[in-house]
């Protein structure tokens, strides 16, 4: 019978924080047109002529601020949720980045090395996104093809809907809110709003932001980064039992000039200590795993635009991370997809 085994796939961090290495990341990140989705040349021109100017010797000063011991938080505590995962589950358990080191590739032949040739790849992204669930699809499909023609991948999807999921999180953020709170934001990455119209085949996105949001059109819905991202809160939320007047869904780490998705997180934290918000606690479900985008983004500098805005307290939930509650749903989304193997 075939072997199988598992791909836990994160989107990657530079090897060190050497502005060249920032560079050569930066550069395989945005140059991937799932995510700076212009033609070659005129993202070529935006990215090579413009950004990788500046942004590699800035983001790496910010990473120096989140390095550790190890490495890049994003990897370590991936490889934390490698090693955990081990221990529960009987089949080969790797980890693949969609940037930089380890490939996907890398992850996929040590997998081979141990004799599998049934894979059930996991992108580490609740919600889906061209940027994030696509691109993995896509890379891992042509490095497949290539490489490995032989081996047979089984995707695990979005999991943003899935009630083990939303427990799991819902858990986690009540044991982590501090005693008083005026509000519970919701930061999401976000994404240009281009990209969420090019994913729905229902085109009702565009129509208006609360037609996408309460949109109950299946076609919409399993692509849309922006329901998805807003149908998470409304599940955490009831599950907590917590007043949606006392929640705000912002999306933060806008690149560039197009419009993303809005409202923006750092324009909400200048202005909600204005409306009375004094006590504010913040979680980023769109990353399973603490990363730049929250160590630093949120943790320092978005601390810093809401006190400056006239903030008293914040409080940063950190993400999943290798949290016991969470590698058993890990190994409950992984072992679904095993089973899978058995009917296709
Ligand atoms: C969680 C989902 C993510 C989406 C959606 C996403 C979209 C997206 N990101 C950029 C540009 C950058 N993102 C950067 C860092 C970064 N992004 C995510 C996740 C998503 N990105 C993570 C987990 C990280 C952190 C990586 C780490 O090493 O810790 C960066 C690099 C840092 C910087 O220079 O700011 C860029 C650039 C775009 C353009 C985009 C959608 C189109
Ligand atoms: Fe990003
Ligand atoms: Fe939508």
């Amino acid at each position: 019978m075939a072997k199988k085994g598992i791909l836990l796939v994160n989107l990657g961090s530079p090897k060190s924080t050497d502005v060249k290495d920032v560079k050569e990341y930066l550069d395989e990140f945005l140059m991937d047109e799932k995510v700076i989705d212009y033609r070659w040349i005129f993202r070529a021109l935006l990215v090579r002529g413009i950004i990788l100017n500046t942004r590699p010797a800035k983001s790496a000063e910010a990473y120096k601020t989140v390095w550790t011991d190890e490495g890049s938080p994003l990897v370590v505590i991936t490889e934390k949720i490698q090693k955990k995962l081990q221990k529960l589950v009987d089949v080969p358990v790797e980890i693949g980045m969609r940037y930089a080191q380890p490939s996907i590739e890398a992850g996929i032949q040590k997998l081979v090395d141990q004799g599998v040739s049934d894979i059930v790849l996991f992108p580490l992204y609740p919600q889906y996104a061209m940027s994030t669930t696509e691109t993995v699809i896509e890379k891992a499909e042509e490095v497949r093809k290539k490489k490995f023609p032989t081996v047979k991948i089984n995707y695990i999807q979005p999991f943003y809907d899935r009630e083990i999921y939303i427990n799991c999180l819902a858990d986690s953020i009540r044991e982590k809110l501090p005693e008083n709170f005026d509000a519970l934001q919701f930061s999401y990455h976000g994404v240009p709003e281009r990209h969420i119209y090019k994913t729905d085949p229902s085109n009702t996105c565009k129509i208006d932001d609360a037609n996408c949001i309460n949109s109950k059109i299946e076609a919409h819905n399993a692509r849309c980064y922006r329901h998805q991202c807003y149908k998470t809160t409304e599940s955490v939320i009831a599950k907590m039992g917590l007043p949606k007047e006392k929640t705000i869904v912002s999306f933060q780490s806008r690149l560039g000039k197009d419009k993303w998705i809005e409202p923006y997180t750092d324009e909400t934290l200048e202005t909600i200590p204005k409306k009375g918000i004094k006590n504010l606690a913040v979680v980023c479900p769109a990353f399973v795993s603490d990363c730049l985008e929250t160590l630093e983004e949120i943790s320092v500098e978005g601390k810093e635009q809401f006190m400056h805005g006239g903030g008293e307290n914040f409080h940063y939930i950190p993400c999943l991370n290798d949290e016991d509650r969470w590698i058993d749903v890990v190994k409950t989304l992984c072992e679904e997809k095993l089973n899978e193997f058995y009917f296709v």
